[in-house]
Formats: C-alpha cells, structure tokens, sequence
C-alpha cells in the first residue's frame, strides 16, 4: 500500500480492509467469477468523455449520500430516481459511491442506478485488491475507479491490467504532479483530476486544467469535485477540460435533471 495517503484516505482504506475480509466471507472469489458469465453486457464508458471544445460537456453525473468533507448531503436519496433524472439531463455516464462507511454507499446503489437507464456506470470506491476489481466486474460495473494516491505502482499496474481482461474501463485519479507518471505506466487513457485537495478539503477548479495540461495527448482529462454550475464549467472549459465528474452540487439540487443541462450546455464554442 502505498505510504503517501492523507489521513482521512488512510482512515478509508483501513476500514474498507475491513469491509473486503467481510464481502470475501459472504461472495468468494469463485461465487465472483462464476457470477461473471451473467453480468450485464458492459457499456462503453469512454465513449462520452471527449476533449472538444465544440461539443456539449461530458459530464459524469454523481450519486452520493454523504462525504467526509460535507456530512450528509441527500440522506432520502434515491439511485434508481436520480440516475434517470441525469439521464434526461444528458449525463455522459453515471458514477455511484458504493462504499458504506463514510458515503453510505452500497453495490445496491450502483445495480439500482444503473438498471434505471441505459448510461454506463463507474463503481466510485477506494479500490487497492484484485477482490474488488473483480466484484466490480461481477456486480456489473462498466468502470472503476483507481486512485494513484492509495497504490503502489505496481498494484496500480496490475489491478489496471486485471480490469481491462475483465472488460472494465478505469479512470484514474490524480492530485499532485507526481502521480502522472505512475497513472501514465499503468496504461491510463482517462485521468481524473481531483480539483480537492484531501489534507485539507479545499478546492480549487483551476487544478484540473492545469495538471490536464501536462498530459499526453490522446489521454482524457476528466475534472473531479469542487464544480458548482454552468459557470464553473465553462471556466474550466475556457481553460481546456471538457469533460466533469459532478457530485454534490447535483445530488443537493431540486432539480438535477434542469441543473444538468444547464452544466452540459455550457461554455460550448461556437
Ligand atoms: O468528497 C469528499 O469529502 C472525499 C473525501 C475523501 C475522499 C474522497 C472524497 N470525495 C470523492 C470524490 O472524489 C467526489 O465525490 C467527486 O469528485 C465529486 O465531487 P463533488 O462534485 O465536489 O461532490
């Protein structure tokens, strides 16, 4: 495990090792790949997130319960409801917190979201073992979620390698120039940057295009957290990043599926 985690992402990963011995115990690893000849047919998750500046963002639209740095935030939310509200809206994909302890997520969640619409769906968790990477795939995730910050390079290598021969999408999460590299040699096509920083909770919208500068081209940028509206948006647009993960500010809204559009719609180059 990797030694350069913030002290509320150490609290999380020790907790979900927790959680792994528990999900181990219920579904093994052979109960998982035998659950894998009927899982959904997967949904290509990369082909609504785009660069182009002409086209209307792509937005991964959050479902979420609660957060460590905002407490509760939609405690009667429903995933099946809310995912269809951003279908309307256009969301580019969905993304679910399935972790139980400090979001109040579930694979529930996910499985209700996504039978709701036809969008494919990213299981958002804090995923450090080949467990998890193949419950995903069981569960019927198209997508997960690899964060440089809580892995080693060579887990994030394998544990990349292991969801591509399981047909999943990774989007990899970054915060700091230095984990570019690391997201880089594990074959990243799509990076997610963290506009929050998690010592301290702040964020801060122009990160994202600035780290997404520095970036291969042909490799996806995707902006994560801190995006308020369609003026932030457009900012990062403006600044080069066209592509979003939005959470709290829809999963607050009373009308996500109105709030969305008008995030999709904006800053779109003539
Ligand atoms: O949001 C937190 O408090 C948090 C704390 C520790 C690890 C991860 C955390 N958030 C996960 C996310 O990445 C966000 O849910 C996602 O980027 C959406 O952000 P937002 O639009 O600001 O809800």
């Amino acid at each position: 495990m990797a030694d350069k985690m913030t002290s509320i992402l150490k609290k999380i990963v020790e907790k979900r090792k927790l959680r792994i011995d528990e999900a181990q115990r219920e579904r093994p690893e052979a109960l998982l790949s035998a659950m894998l000849s009927q899982r959904p047919m997967i949904r290509n998750f990369g082909a609504g997130l785009h660069q182009n500046a002409q086209k209307p963002a792509a937005i991964m639209a959050e479902i979420k319960r609660r957060s460590p740095s905002k407490g509760e935030l939609n405690p009667d939310l429903n995933p099946a409801s809310l995912a269809k509200a951003y279908e309307k809206g256009g969301a580019a994909a969905l993304s679910v917190l399935t972790e139980p302890d400090f979001f109040g997520g579930s694979l529930e969640d996910m499985q209700a979201a996504r039978s709701a619409t036809l969008l494919p769906v990213l299981r958002k968790d804090f995923i450090f073992t080949p467990y998890q990477v193949l419950e995903s795939a069981a569960m019927g995730a198209d997508a997960i979620l690899l964060i440089a910050r809580i892995l080693d390079p060579k887990r994030h290598k394998e544990l990349a390698n292991l969801a591509s021969e399981l047909g999943l999408t990774v989007l990899h999460e970054i915060h700091g120039e230095e984990e570019i590299f690391q997201t880089l040699d594990a074959g990243a096509r799509f990076v997610g940057i963290n506009n929050r920083d998690l010592a301290t909770f702040e964020t801060d919208i122009r990160l994202a295009p600035r780290m997404a500068s520095l970036l291969p081209k042909g490799v996806i940028a995707v902006a994560l957290s801190g995006i308020r509206g369609p003026e932030d948006i457009a900012v990062s647009r403006h600044l080069g990043v066209h592509s979003f993960l939005v959470g709290e500010s829809l999963v607050r809204s009373p009308d996500p599926e109105k709030d969305l559009k008008a995030m999709v719609e904006s800053g779109v180059l003539p």
